[in-house]
């Protein structure tokens, strides 16, 4: 079994529309110009370099946005331009939320379990709903359509509808999810999750929690995960409060390995000590407290967003946002990280300040599926990182994208034609099929 870094590819409108109440970043850069040229290209360095160190990469693909599926479903109506006008003139902010690019954070556009874990030999996706917030849960669909697309062959893979919507079951994906393992010992699954649908639980007083325990609970059944291998850990309502709006911006595991800030989950202590339990004395966990990192400075540079990535040789490597790095509390974190008895060895610092700058690290862009040989034979897409497609992609977000994007731009009705026309070439260069509902008949 084999890590896959399926990251998403930024779409061609990329912009800061300030849409996150609870994500920081968004709010603090609502307004400013994006550079969707540059944050594409940002994007492929990464997956360049993450294919450099070893590991398995591919790509998934942006979304059609302006949405005019999303739009004619609120009322507008007539030919797409007559829609993108109409949506500007008496609706702007419904513009900008049907504009975002938001898929580029594939962390949370499913929740994956490997065939390893599963009752059935299976590989399960179910893609995230995402109904916490409108532009977000705009994805699902499409989501749920590329992954049929490219896990399509049913004697590997079952890829699940959406949970069913209502704020009862919001799902934000593998961005509340780790897999733990050490060999010798089944994977564990955390599923952690901000608030409950139906039990009385105290959570966060200024930010909206967006996962809920009961979502995670049915991830856990849909996937058949074995009861006895997952945790459902809360995430703390004062780590939401401090920005944290998914668990992956205060903690981030891999096989035998996971750090994490105190204000991560309720109770971290009892969780490491489960932990400990399950997957024995290889297991090895660092917390930092808020002394050693104030969560303000986690929450602004990210070191939790992090890939920790196991290299060829075994041992692991974490690919930081450069944030990170110019965060004094947050480098000496991860310096201790290397120094203590950890497997990482090694700290690498990429720029993806685009994306950072709407609160996507690292580790949000990118969803990580594991997969067999038998597996990833079975995907006949070509979504597989090679330099080859590297050179083609860049060279297509060269011809299509613009260099920078304010807000104004998004009225442009000539935007949604672009997008189309170069998401129509994409699907053929990666060979996906019609995915896109402007491409059915
Ligand atoms: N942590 C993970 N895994 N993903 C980060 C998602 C960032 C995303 N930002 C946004 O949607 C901002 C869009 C804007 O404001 O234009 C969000 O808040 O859902």
């Amino acid at each position: 079994m084999r890590e896959y870094n399926f990251d998403g590819l930024v779409g061609p409108t990329h912009n800061y529309g300030g849409l996150s109440p609870g994500n920081l970043a968004s709010q603090s850069h609502g307004g400013e110009p994006s550079h969707p040229r540059e944050a594409a290209l940002q994007g492929l360095e990464k997956m360049r370099f993450v294919s450099g160190l070893g590991v398995g990469q591919a790509v998934l693909p942006p979304q059609p946005r302006p949405s005019l599926r999303a739009l004619r479903a609120l009322g507008f109506t007539g030919t797409d331009e007559e829609i993108i006008t109409r949506a500007a003139r008496e609706a702007e902010h419904l513009l900008r939320l049907t504009s975002s690019a938001s898929a580029m954070w594939t962390a949370n556009a499913a929740t994956v379990a490997p065939s390893a874990d599963t009752s059935d030999g299976h590989v399960h996706l179910t893609p995230a709903n995402l109904s916490q917030m409108y532009h977000r849960a705009i994805e699902a669909e499409t989501t749920h359509a590329v992954l049929r697309s490219i896990f399509g062959n049913e004697r590997f893979f079952t890829v699940h509808p959406p949970l069913p919507g209502s704020g009862h079951f919001a799902d934000e994906g593998a961005a509340n999810h780790t897999r733990l393992s050490t060999p010798g010992h089944a994977g564990v699954h955390l599923l952690a999750w901000g608030r409950s649908a139906w039990q009385d639980v105290p959570g966060p007083k200024r930010f909206p929690a967006r996962q809920t325990l009961e979502a995670s609970q049915a991830l856990a059944r849909l996937h058949k995960l074995d009861p006895k291998q997952v945790l459902f850990p809360q995430q703390r309502p004062d780590g939401i409060d401090s920005g944290a709006f998914h668990t992956d911006v205060l903690a981030v595991g891999n096989e035998r390995f996971l750090m994490l800030h105190e204000l991560a989950f309720v109770d971290h202590a009892g969780l490491l000590q489960v932990l400990r339990e399950k997957l024995g004395p290889e297991f090895r966990a660092v917390v930092a407290s808020s002394a050693e990192l104030p969560p303000k400075d986690a929450v602004k540079s990210y070191p939790f967003n992090s890939q920790v990535l196991t290299l060829p040789d075994g041992t692991m490597a974490i690919v930081a946002p450069m944030e990170a790095r110019e965060t004094p509390a947050a480098h000496r974190f991860l310096e201790r990280v290397v120094a203590e008895d950890t497997p990482v060895k090694a700290v690498h610092y990429l720029d993806v300040r685009q994306s950072m700058n709407n609160g996507g690290g690292p580790a949000c862009l990118r969803q990580r599926v594991w997969l067999t040989d038998a597996e990833r034979k079975a995907i006949t897409a070509d979504v597989f990182y090679t330099p080859a497609l590297h050179d083609s992609l860049a060279a297509w977000v060269r011809r299509h994208y613009r260099e920078v994007l304010r807000p104004k731009d998004l009225q442009d009705p000539q935007l949604v034609r672009e997008t189309m026309t170069a998401l129509d070439e994409l699907t053929r260069l990666l060979k996906l099929g019609n995915v896109y509902d402007f491409q059915q008949p």
